[in-house]
């Protein structure tokens, strides 16, 4: 009896090869040749398992799913069967977490590096300009963030001209899916452990991912490290927030795990609801703030009034644990990650040779656009390039022509708009054939992927108390589109084989 659910299209059906593909040699390569019928039922019991573990977002098609838990869900975007993934790169990602979480940390105190590498962004970036702004006031305070919170996640391409594994981006603030990721990993695992044998494929070979409970416990020390038994964290967020079960699943285990409780407030909220004690303690409606984790604020989208940039000052001001801080936040700048390229600047902020060495390896060509030479090339080449915005959350990159006639117009313009962004090494991943699944419905096609690696950071004054790799997201998307993001609805989330 057929599925129903799963009558075609799905899986690009049609002229479906069924010769048996010999996996042993590169697993996973020939996916594209399973058994129709496999996937049919493997698709079967993926939509099932998602929906029984919580592997959902709200349906964009859902009036009220992005404010009311429980309305319009819908499985969240997956890949059917995890991307292969050679190991020596995933050991060396694995190795750059503690790296880049003690890079992060120092060039933060570094106010002076911050504002002087920003200061020609600010002159054409008001978002960053006002970003700056509240980090001067805090070094015109003398603010000392002694706790400090990072939960980062440093995202990977493996470059198939090169063979490197290269940073795309490393994400100080709401790095999101902590909580959908190691439900991926789960559900990757889970089809290997009981289809496994028909496509020659090892569940073991999929690595745990135990992301958001290393974040949960991050979060939880630094609310015990905060020191006051009655106070809360308090999660940042967006009013329409289609991925709250992400956000969801990681006070669900503050709270079950930790026995730590977690309010959701948005800015506008914080702004009227909030105050300082003259001891500088936040209480936001009379509760007290221990940690405020920002999972909305990354975007000038977030600032629609005053009230906002208010609220974010205010919170900046207290004597509460900031996750990320303001330094955190303007350090995961792409301008900043710019800088960081340039020869001997790591040599200011990591002392260990080896640690410096493994970081520069991951760097790919990274650029401002004050470099003539650069401009001219990527003129003449703009497919090698990716012109890059002061932006978070997705969608913003410059590909191909436009890279072109933009840098044409700045230098007509001779604007200082240049200022704005930066240039980068445009980074050419495999491609590699991939099952999609949206609505319920596989797409069969070819696809890249990202790794992004989370780590950990919480310090107290001179104490590390916490510093780790904590879990991992891949994302793949379609190789035709320029852009990634799965909440931007270009990716869907899937996990690594290791091969
Ligand atoms: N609404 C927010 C979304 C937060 C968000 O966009 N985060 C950026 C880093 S700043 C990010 O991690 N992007 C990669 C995930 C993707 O592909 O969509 C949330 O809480 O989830
Ligand atoms: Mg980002």
């Amino acid at each position: 009896s057929s599925t129903l659910a799963l009558q075609p299209p799905w899986c690009g059906a049609v002229g479906m090869e069924t010769q048996e593909t010999e996996f042993s040699l590169a697993p996973l390569s020939g996916v594209h040749g399973i058994d129709q019928e496999l996937i049919e039922t493997m698709l079967y019991d993926a939509l099932v398992w998602s929906s029984l573990h919580g592997l959902v977002v709200g349906d964009r098609n859902s009036q009220r799913s992005g404010r009311t838990p429980g309305v319009g869900m819908v499985h969240a975007p997956f890949a059917l069967l995890p991307m292969s993934f050679p190991e020596s790169y995933w050991r060396q990602a694995c190795e750059l977490a503690p790296i880049f979480n003690e890079l992060v940390d120092r060039v933060s105190l570094d106010g002076k590096f911050l504002q002087d590498s920003l200061s020609r962004t600010k002159k054409v970036d008001a978002f960053t300009s006002k970003l700056l702004d509240i980090h001067s006031k805090m070094l015109q305070m003398g603010k000392k963030e002694e706790i400090r919170l990072g939960l980062h996640r440093s995202d990977y391409m493996l470059d198939e001209q090169t063979k490197l594994l290269l940073q795309i981006e490393l994400n100080t603030i709401s790095s999101s899916f902590p909580g959908l990721s190691i439900l991926v990993t789960e559900l990757h695992r889970s089809l290997l452990h009981h289809y496994g044998e028909n496509l020659g494929l090892d569940s073991k070979n999929v690595p745990h991912n135990s992301a958001v409970n290393q974040f949960a416990e991050a979060l939880a020390k630094a609310w015990t490290e905060y020191n006051s038994p009655r106070s809360v964290v308090m999660i940042i967020v967006q009013t329409e927030e289609r991925n709250m079960y992400d956000q969801h699943w990681l006070f669900h285990v503050l709270k079950e795990k930790h026995n730590v409780k977690a309010i959701r407030k948005t800015l506008a909220e914080v702004d009227a609801l909030g105050e300082l004690t003259p001891d500088g303690r936040l209480l936001v409606g009379g509760q007290e703030i221990s940690v405020i984790y920002f999972r909305a604020g990354y975007t000038p989208n977030d600032y629609p009034s005053d009230s906002e940039w208010r609220a974010r000052l205010l919170i900046e001001q207290s004597m509460a644990i900031k996750c990320p801080s303001i330094s955190y936040h303007l350090t995961g700048t792409k301008k900043i990650q710019q800088e960081l390229a340039k020869p001997s600047v790591l040599e200011r902020f990591l002392d260990n040779k080896e640690d410096i060495a493994k970081v520069r390896k991951c760097f790919a060509g990274l650029w401002s656009l004050d470099d003539p030479e650069i401009i001219q090339k990527a003129i003449e080449n703009p497919k090698l390039f990716v012109m890059k915005p002061q932006r978070e959350g997705g969608g913003n990159n410059i590909y191909d022509e436009d890279v072109r006639q933009n840098l044409l117009r700045i230098q007509e313009e001779g604007t200082e708009d240049a200022a704005a962004y930066i240039l980068m090494q445009r980074i050419f991943p495999k491609v590699s054939p991939t099952f999609l699944i949206r609505d319920g419905i596989c797409h069969k096609d070819r696809a890249i992927s990202e790794l992004g690696v989370y780590g950990a950071y919480l310090r107290n004054k001179e104490k590390v108390i916490v510093n780790e790799q904590s879990g991992y997201l891949m994302r793949t998307k379609v190789s035709s589109s320029n852009e990634g993001g799965v909440a931007a609805g270009f990716a869907v989330l899937d996990s690594i084989y290791l091969t």
